[in-house]
């Protein structure tokens, strides 16, 4: 982290939107070109369907009130539904459990996400963070989602907000071979195709600097068996790989997760920094540190996929001890929401005998904080600025690009070729298995015809030829699905994040791959022809060659047909032997043919090793004579390889080449269809559109938001709106900790928790009763926790 930017971090005393940080880079000096977006999701609700009974009927809990939403209450008949039917002979006593049920992950969430202002959403695991970030990122695999989101007041789907933002994944998924300069490089030219060489350059170069990368720039990313970059410069790598494109929104999923704390801030302050220049930034963290949490303009603490706050960051404490719960001064808040709010109970310290009970109680307790912020002004706000929300207008400079087809192969030719250059090792063993393989088996087979026997020089050859196709498809079959398997995360995710397309990915991986599928082949041919003794011909030699090397295609395009079409790498490798072996059996040696049962004769027809091993035999044996005798005929008649010359035999083999280099294309598609993001919620307009739009057409016609949400109009009608036409106030405190801990008591409490607002009294009409109320019961609750 740069001096400059330490200096200005923020303490406790300090509001953290006062935080300035200079940028002298396109991503800031150039902030105009950060359009400011703003997203609403109102009523949006996540569901999936699962397979088996579910969990019993106190688990699902859905909470019914008269501040529920509609959505809600549908959702709670819909839970319901999904209980165990009566059904059956006997009525209610065989009642079937369903095989299905839904589970809801998301609960009618209402809220927004700021332009100019990072939101941090934190909540225990499980509570549906990843499944907020991944609906607005468009990276929903499955399920079903409900509700509105809006992106400047555009009904849009997760596809429409992907073209204007960027999301960094938890798991950094990055070729491990790439150096941090060449993967950010990469992204800006996939993604920026409008730059020139120089200017991309320059972008780069900032985004390095940026994000404090310039001493590991030349690093390679590293993997678990081979070192490259630490742990936080990896992470900023991939919040730079999206940066590259400035986009105006940008989602990321625990950039701070298994970094230090140092890192941690460093990386929290350059997320800070993006805000500032007008992005939209949102991310999930866990378990943030004081400092880091002061660092968020707003926060959003889910659990069980239910709002319990949304709103300024330094306002939360001052909400929770409106619900009755005060956080210590001095106590990081963000733990204290963790350990004393959304933790109470802990199931490990239960007598037996209590659990029900106990659990009941701490479900009434949770139902309690979910309802206060129901019937909140916070709440009441977010509902209000989800039917006003900003409209500006958004144009398609902002929108994410793809550069063409031709640049994208190029592109992944370039980064293919130097992955495969950078695994030596793998290059070593392919060339090292040729070389091995063709000695070993001439010396096998060394000098066939200068054997004496001819009855063991017809076995020989037979053997020998039949030997070469075989090792020829297995050998460039096997590796090609760790390969593909081992790139497969990255292909996913990159194709997922829309950086290029598949044909190009399909095309370049083949195109690096083809030198080595021709080389092996090639090495191997030459040993062992002249080690068997095979025919001085230079015709028969090339024909042995140019067989051999496209039995060795067949098998690659087997491999990749195989990586590509079955997600698990073990269960590709079980499969493998289970196809290779008929495709052997029948592959002219072993049965003959001609006399093979009809059912399962079928077999030759799809087997390379059959059709490179006649062409082989034909190349070697019509007409040769040993010791003045034909035993070549003799064999080949004694073999029945069928009527094919050699040339029908390689068409047959290009043939299959074609048609199982075609299947894995379509297996990759079919994986990257499955994987499709935002699949599930498809908008009735294309994703540009959607964005281009014209609001809808109720909103009123806001000014665009120059300011903080807060200064907005909609927020003066919502004071106005709330406070019963008091004198506007903001709805949210700016309170820091330092403020609290120095007013500390009923300056800013009341006696149970009530938040009493330095200026205008009670905040919520009504609240003190509230309060009271549910401080009073959480202390009533059965054996529950005392209130804090
Ligand atoms: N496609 C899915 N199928 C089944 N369950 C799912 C699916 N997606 C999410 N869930 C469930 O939804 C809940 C919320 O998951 P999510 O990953 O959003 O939680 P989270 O708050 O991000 O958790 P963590 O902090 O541990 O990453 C979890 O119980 C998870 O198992």
């Amino acid at each position: 982290m740069s001096s400059a930017l330490l200096s200005q971090r923020p303490s406790l005393t300090e509001e953290p939107s006062e935080v300035a940080i200079p940028m002298d880079n396109f991503l800031n000096a150039n902030s105009d070109a950060v359009e400011p977006v703003q997203i609403v999701f109102k009523n949006l609700r996540y569901a999936v369907t699962m397979k088996g009974k579910g969990p019993g009927a106190e688990d699902r809990r859905p909470i019914v009130s008269s501040a529920a939403t509609s959505s809600e209450k549908l959702e709670a008949g819909a839970a319901a539904e999904t209980a165990p039917a009566p059904t059956g002979r006997f009525g209610r006593h065989r009642a079937r459990a369903p095989r299905t049920y839904e589970k809801t992950i998301l609960h009618s969430l209402v809220g927004a996400f700021q332009p100019g202002r990072v939101t941090a959403i934190l909540g225990p695991s499980g509570s549906g963070k990843t499944s907020l970030l991944n609906i607005m990122a468009g990276s929903v695999k499955a399920g079903h989602i409900t509700g509105d989101i809006l992106v400047n007041g555009r009904q849009v789907t997760g596809q429409a907000i992907r073209l204007v933002s960027g999301y960094v994944f938890q798991d950094d998924v990055i070729l491990p071979t790439m150096t941090v300069e060449e993967a950010i490089d990469m992204c800006a030219m996939l993604r920026c195709p409008e730059l020139g060489p120089t200017e991309r350059r320059r972008r780069v170069d900032e985004v390095i600097a940026l994000l404090e990368l310039d001493k590991a720039r030349h690093t390679i990313i590293g993997s678990p068996d081979k070192k490259g970059v630490s742990g936080g410069e990896r992470k900023r790598c991939a919040i730079a790989m999206e940066l590259i494109t400035n986009p105006s929104v940008l989602f990321l999923d625990e950039p701070t997760s298994g970094l230090d704390a140092y890192t941690a801030a460093t990386v929290t302050y350059i997320l800070k920094q993006l805000a500032q220049s007008g992005r939209t930034v949102v991310a999930v963290m866990h378990q943030p540190s004081s400092e880091i949490f002061h660092t968020f303009d707003d926060v959003m603490i889910l659990h069980e996929g239910r709002t319990v706050y949304l709103g300024e960051a330094s306002h939360a404490v001052d909400y929770f001890s409106r619900v009755g719960y005060r956080c210590p001064t001095y106590t990081n808040p963000a733990d204290y929401f963790f350990m004393s709010i959304l933790y109470q109970f802990d199931p490990s310290n239960l007598q037996v005998g209590d659990k029900t009970g106990q659990i009941q109680a701490e479900h009434r307790r949770m139902d309690e904080i979910y309802q206060f912020w129901q019937d909140s002004p916070e709440a009441a706000y977010y509902r209000h600025l989800s039917d006003n929300p900003l409209t500006r207008r958004i144009t398609t400079s902002t929108f994410k690009r793809r550069a063409t087809l031709g640049v994208q192969y190029k592109t992944l030719l370039r980064r293919s070729a130097h992955n495969a250059l950078r695994n030596k090792m793998v290059i070593h063993a392919k060339l090292g298995q040729a070389i091995f393989f063709g000695v070993f088996v001439g010396l096998i087979f060394l000098r066939i015809p200068h054997k004496d026997s001819l009855a063991a020089q017809a076995q020989d050859m037979t053997g020998a030829l039949f030997f070469v196709a075989v090792n020829q498809f297995f050998a460039n079959s096997m590796p090609v699905v760790t390969t593909y398997a081992a790139e497969r995360d990255v292909f996913t995710r990159e194709h997922g994040n829309g950086l290029y397309s598949l044909p190009a990915y399909f095309l370049a991986k083949n195109t690096v791959e083809l030198p080595f599928v021709i080389l092996a082949p090639f090495i191997f041919s030459c040993i062992t022809y002249w080690m068997f003794g095979l025919q001085a011909s230079a015709a028969k030699f090339f024909i042995y060659v140019a067989v051999t090397i496209t039995v060795a295609l067949c098998g690659n395009a087997f491999g990749t047909f195989l990586a590509c079409s079955v997600k698990d790498l073990a269960i590709a490798m079980v499969i493998m032997p289970v196809i290779i072996l008929p495709l052997m059996i029948f592959g002219g040696l072993f049965v003959n043919t001609g006399s093979a049962p009809p059912y399962l004769a079928w077999i030759q027809w799809i087997s390379p090793i059959k059709y490179g091993f006649s062409a082989l035999a034909i190349n070697q044996l019509r007409g040769y004579t040993s010791q003045g005798q034909n035993i070549g005929d003799t064999t080949l008649e004694n073999l029945d390889l069928g009527s094919f010359g050699i040339l029908v035999n390689i068409m047959f083999l290009l043939g299959l080449f074609l048609v199982l280099f075609v299947l894995a294309y379509l297996g990759l598609w079919r994986l990257v269809r499955v994987n499709a993001a935002g699949k599930i919620q498809r908008g009735k307009l294309s994703p540009k559109k959607q964005l281009l739009a014209d609001p809808l057409a109720h909103f009123p016609a806001l000014e665009d938001i120059s300011g903080p949400y807060r200064e907005s109009p909609s927020d003066v009608a919502l004071s106005e709106k709330h406070l019963n036409g008091e004198p506007r106030q903001r709805l949210v405190s700016k309170h820091t900790l330092d403020d609290i801990a120095s007013a500390d008591g009923p300056a800013h409490f009341g006696s149970v928790g009530t938040f009493v607002h330095p200026t205008a009294g009670s905040l919520v009409p009504g609240a003190d009763e509230t309060v009271h109320s549910t401080a009073e019961s959480r202390r009533s609750s059965a054996n529950g926790p005392s209130a804090p």
